[in-house]
């Protein structure tokens, strides 16, 4: 075996699991971290909202989760990517593997692209698959509307069809031939709650350098020559301390979108709130807008229950139940995320408001 070989057999696993808004992504994770698999994994978290949501929703067993909040991976966070993943090098050996979960809202592309243009990551660490989960229910709307999730589609090396449960067998039948339309090479897995099993998506040596450059001829290039051609957009996170806009600058070279009308709306209470005024709001509030909700989700804390209750809404469908008891030593706050276009701030806020328990 030649020295290179060698080499490349010690590099950490890296596993990047992507997927539109709400498509499955943390049940996947979930679903993986649970499994009696034997194995340290470094889990790596990004959030397009500002408050950080995904990482109190990871199962806590052996692994370690970073995050990386209020921005989107692919653009003003791929530093702290790099610098998190800088800082897992040096403890190698600590971890067999490394997954990273990005928000709906990314674009795989300059994800992917880290793991072959950062020398220092490139020498330890090796891009093993991009697993892309897609929401059999919504997707094909979303492949209308939202260029990522179709490039999250295009890049995978696995696909995860989530949410058979949800779409007739023509249904599931029609989505599945426009992922073939887009990718014919993945390997596709349908599911129900993301019940795959592990090595289907992990350790599966499956990124194919080849066909990436197929697609963007540019990947390896990070001269950024053509940035300011692909990448003038905004996004435009609205959180609790008012309208942020965060524009981005890309130093490299390939092609990147972005929805530019996808804004996010957080808010918190350190009040509790009132359940049985809170729960019809919210269900009211989804029914009405949930066109433009296309995501929300949120941790509450209720008036009268010592239980952390979660919810989850992917457009107007809802779920919600408690996760376990507040911890003594943990502030009992309420944190929601609204994600969508044209999001009705004043209405949401105004409804929360009145949730609050008097
Ligand atoms: N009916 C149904 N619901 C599902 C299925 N898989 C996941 N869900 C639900 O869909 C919602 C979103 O799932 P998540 O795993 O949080 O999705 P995500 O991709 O991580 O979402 P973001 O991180 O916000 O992009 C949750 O309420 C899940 O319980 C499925 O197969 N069927």
């Amino acid at each position: 075996m030649s020295d290179i070989n060698a080499s490349a057999s010690t590099k950490i696993p890296v596993t990047v699991l992507t997927g539109y808004l709400g498509a499955g992504k943390t049940t996947l994770l979930n679903r993986i971290l649970s499994e009696n698999h034997g194995k340290k994994y470094a889990v790596i978290v990004n959030e397009f909202g500002e408050i950080g949501i995904d990482n109190d929703l990871i199962i806590g067993a052996d692994e370690e989760v970073f995050e990386m909040n209020n921005g989107c991976v692919c653009c003003t966070v791929r530093g702290d990517l790099v610098r998190i993943l800088e800082g897992l090098m040096k403890r190698k050996g600590k971890f067999d593997a490394i997954i990273v979960e990005t928000t709906g809202l990314a674009d795989p592309a300059p994800v992917a692209q880290t793991f072959f243009v950062d020398e220092d990551v490139q020498n330890n660490a090796r891009l093993d698959a991009v697993v892309t989960v897609a929401d059999a229910k919504w997707l094909s709307e979303r492949l209308k509307d939202a260029p990522e999730a179709k490039n999250q589609i295009a890049f995978a090396d696995v696909i995860v069809l989530n949410k058979t449960d949800l779409v007739s067998a023509p249904e599931l039948a029609e989505v599945e031939a426009r992922i073939r339309g887009i990718n014919p090479y993945a390997k596709l897995h349908r599911t129900e709650r993301c019940q795959v099993a592990l090595s289907d998506v992990l350790e599966r040596g499956a990124f194919d350098l080849d066909r990436i450059l197929e697609l963007e001829p540019d990947f390896l290039e990070n001269d950024g020559h053509d940035h300011h051609h692909h990448h003038d957009h905004d996004h435009h996170d609205h959180d609790h301390h008012g309208h942020d806009h965060h524009d981005h600058d890309h130093g490299h070279g390939s092609k990147h979108y972005h929805d530019e009308e996808m804004q996010s709306l957080s808010l918190r209470s350190d009040k509790p709130l009132e359940q049985d005024k809170f729960m019809p709001w919210l269900q009211e509030l989804l029914a009405a807008e949930g066109q433009k909700i296309l995501r929300s989700k949120g941790i509450m804390a209720f008036s009268g229950d010592d239980d952390r209750y979660v919810f989850q809404g992917v457009h107007m469908m809802l779920e919600g139940s408690r996760q376990r008891a507040w911890k003594p030593d943990e502030k009992r706050e309420s944190r929601l995320v609204f994600i969508g276009r044209e999001l009705p701030e004043a209405l949401i806020r105004e409804g929360f408001q009145n949730c609050i328990a008097a």
